[in-house]
């Protein structure tokens, strides 16, 4: 397997600053996010299941031909997860690996179709989430916030059930503000959609579609006219529109982009062919985050030394992308001003150094 990580590109002094920037991911998966060790535990306790249980198998494992390939693959993840105990153990240790990233503030999609329909008590995934969510905050001064997505080619079954388990005040969670589109995409057409995106936008979520990963740009309008997108999850075929392109920029929708994420799943060549420069030259909001790290052999500090590299940044040019993903946030006013104003503070006593 490729190992993503550190990328030896990158100038020292970026890395040692990038490690201690305080940041926020806006886009990173439940599942897609446990650590191989949790992952080998995980594996360990179910041994009918095909996931290598020994660290070395399992990077090799996470090596995907393709998109549907890497689908396999984190669905496979996906059916260790059984236990509401399982579901708590995973969602603090991602929270544990974020703040070790110096991670303030990070909104967590997750997926509750796919473990109520493993059998999963909704109520104990909904208390397991939250009890997770709130010992994070305690504990490692992480702020944790929910996405609900819709695996979109599971079909409108799914979306009713994501829907309902979003929507309901009796289930759901505190932390929940926003909800998604995730899976692939090449026959998911978004439009079909709209009647369980109008519900959730209703319920006071906010909308976070992806669109753009693995097809092309009437994917992203699709989700911006029908799914009424705050933000778009990856959008990498915006660069093919320029006018599409110039509208993200003119209306500030955020781009979520995970550029090693689009390597691994083979949706772009090479990260040298990124259209992150593209993004940056038409104006528009870029935010950095990493999608599922350990299964694209990265994490959030290596996302932002390769955004360095492909944008020739410095460390003024690094705390601005770090800078865009709280405004891109649905962080509340006096949180986002807080992170903010830390993210200033640290560049300044750093370049002062
Ligand atoms: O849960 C099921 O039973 C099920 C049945 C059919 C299809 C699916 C999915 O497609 C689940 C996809 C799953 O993948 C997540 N994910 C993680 N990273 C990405 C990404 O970069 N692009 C799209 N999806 C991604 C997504 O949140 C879904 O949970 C499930
Ligand atoms: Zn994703």
């Amino acid at each position: 397997m490729t190992q993503h990580l550190v990328d030896p590109r990158a100038p020292r002094d970026l890395t040692a600053f990038i490690a201690n920037l305080p940041k926020a991911e806006l886009h990173v998966h439940h599942v897609g996010s446990a650590s191989p060790r949790i992952v080998s535990e995980l594996a360990a306790r179910h041994p009918d299941s095909k996931v290598p249980t020994d660290p070395e198998a399992l990077a090799d494992y996470f090596t995907f031909t393709d998109f549907a390939h890497f689908i396999d693959v984190y669905l496979s993840v996906v059916d260790l997860i059984r236990t509401p105990e399982d579901v708590r153990l995973l969602t603090y240790e991602v929270a544990r690996d974020l703040a070790r990233q110096q991670v303030r503030y990070a909104e967590l999609t997750i997926t509750p179709f796919s473990s109520t329909r493993r059998g999963i008590d909704e109520r104990a995934f909904m208390d397991a989430i939250e009890d997770a969510r709130k010992a994070a905050e305690a504990e490692f001064g992480t702020v944790l916030r929910w996405c609900f997505d819709i695996p979109g080619e599971a079909g409108l079954q799914a979306a009713e059930e994501t829907t309902r388990l979003a929507t309901d005040d009796r289930l759901r969670p505190e932390g929940l503000v926003s909800f998604g589109l995730g899976g692939p995409e090449v026959g998911v057409e978004r439009p079909q959609f709209k009647p369980y995106f109008d519900r959730a936008i209703a319920a006071g979520l906010h909308s976070v579609p992806h669109a753009g990963e693995t097809t092309g740009p009437q994917t992203v309008w699709d989700a911006l006219t029908h799914l009424r997108a705050e933000r778009i999850g990856h959008g990498t075929s915006s660069a093919q529109d320029p006018k599409l392109l110039a509208h993200l920029a003119e209306h500030r929708i955020p781009l979520e982009v995970c550029p090693t994420s689009n390597i691994a799943t083979r949706a772009v060549r090479t990260l040298d062919e990124h259209p992150i420069k593209e993004f940056v030259r038409a104006g528009v909001l870029v935010t950095i985050n990493s999608d599922d790290p350990p299964m694209f052999g990265t994490d959030l500090d290596n996302e932002y030394a390769v955004a360095a590299r492909l944008l020739d940044l410095d460390e003024r040019g690094l705390a601005e992308l770090a800078k865009n993903a709280v405004e891109a946030s649905f962080l509340e006013a006096g949180g986002k001003a807080r992170i903010t104003d830390e993210i200033d503070t640290y560049t300044a006593q750093w370049l002062s150094r």
